[in-house]
């Protein structure tokens, strides 16, 4: 059986302060039939809580305390849009705030290894968030990118799909330039490619492309792929995930 690490960034999530509800019915509709039809096993790792928490009170999201006091408020919120619409495809949720720190301690690892391999013999989702109220550095130096990269090694997942505001990864930032071409496989990563400036694209989000490699580098280390496509528009993960076909979107893999 297949095991899968699914990460979607802030920026997918949502939309002029809002939660984007469509595109988290979209990806709700994907797991669902990674699930129900492939019989896949599925980690989600879900940011969004900052920008959830901020369509209920408008703190000065500079203020690093503030943005914990967000994902605090958003955290709830989220996992009630997550849980409401999985629960109309029959799937239930199950949510753990995990920090870097608890995977360099075996004992804490253990005991989240125990309790994901119960929810997933159960068939449950588990829905993984940075438990952002304590991770300060995390919030400000670290990402979702890098602790779905970490579960996907410590979950023993066959590979991670980093659904983004980006179709893959390219040459060159393809927002800066036009004639910038989309890698559609990497199997290696440069020290200069892992020093760019963090870039992240959204203002809630704390990634980037550069936090991205990184995840992928550590997992080409542990020879677990990653794929890297568009949250917006799922064809090509649906492609990929769902029929195996590898048309677009960047799989890095040694
Ligand atoms: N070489 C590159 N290839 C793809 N994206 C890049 C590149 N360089 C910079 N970027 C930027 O990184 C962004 C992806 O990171 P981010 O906005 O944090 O996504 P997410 O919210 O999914 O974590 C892209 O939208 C793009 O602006
Ligand atoms: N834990 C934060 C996520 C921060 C983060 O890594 O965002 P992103 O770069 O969009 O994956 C939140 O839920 O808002």
């Amino acid at each position: 059986m297949k095991r899968l690490v699914i990460k979607v960034g802030t920026a997918v999530l949502t939309q002029d302060g809002q939660l984007a509800i469509e595109r988290l019915s979209a990806l709700v509709d994907l797991i669902a039939k990674l699930k129900n039809d492939k019989n896949y096993e599925v980690i989600l790792v879900s940011s969004g809580a900052v920008g959830a928490g901020f369509t209920s009170l408008q703190l000065d999201k500079t203020q690093i305390a503030n943005r914990q006091a967000l994902a605090a408020i958003g955290q709830p919120l989220l996992l009630k849009n997550y849980k409401k619409r999985f629960k109309e495809h029959g799937i239930t949720c199950a949510q753990m705030l995990l920090i870097a720190d608890d995977f360099d301690s075996r004992k804490r690892t253990k005991n989240a290894q125990n309790v994901m391999e119960i929810l997933l013999e159960n068939k449950i989702l588990p829905i993984i968030n940075e438990n952002d109220v304590i991770a300060n550095d995390e919030l400000l130096f670290g990402d979702n990118d890098q602790l779905a990269a970490h579960v996907a090694y410590h979950f023993n997942a066959d590979m991670l799909a980093i659904l983004s505001d980006i179709d893959g990864y390219y040459n060159k930032n393809p927002r800066e330039y036009d004639d910038a071409v989309m890698l559609k496989v990497v199997s290696s990563i440069n020290e200069e490619e892992l020093q760019m400036k963090h870039t992240a694209n959204s203002e809630f989000a704390t990634g980037g492309i550069v936090t991205k490699l990184k995840a992928a580098d550590f997992l080409m280390k542990n020879n677990i792929p990653m794929y890297l496509s568009s949250g917006f528009d799922l064809t090509n993960a649906y492609d990929f995930l769902v029929d195996d076909n590898h048309k677009n979107g960047t799989i890095f893999k040694k």
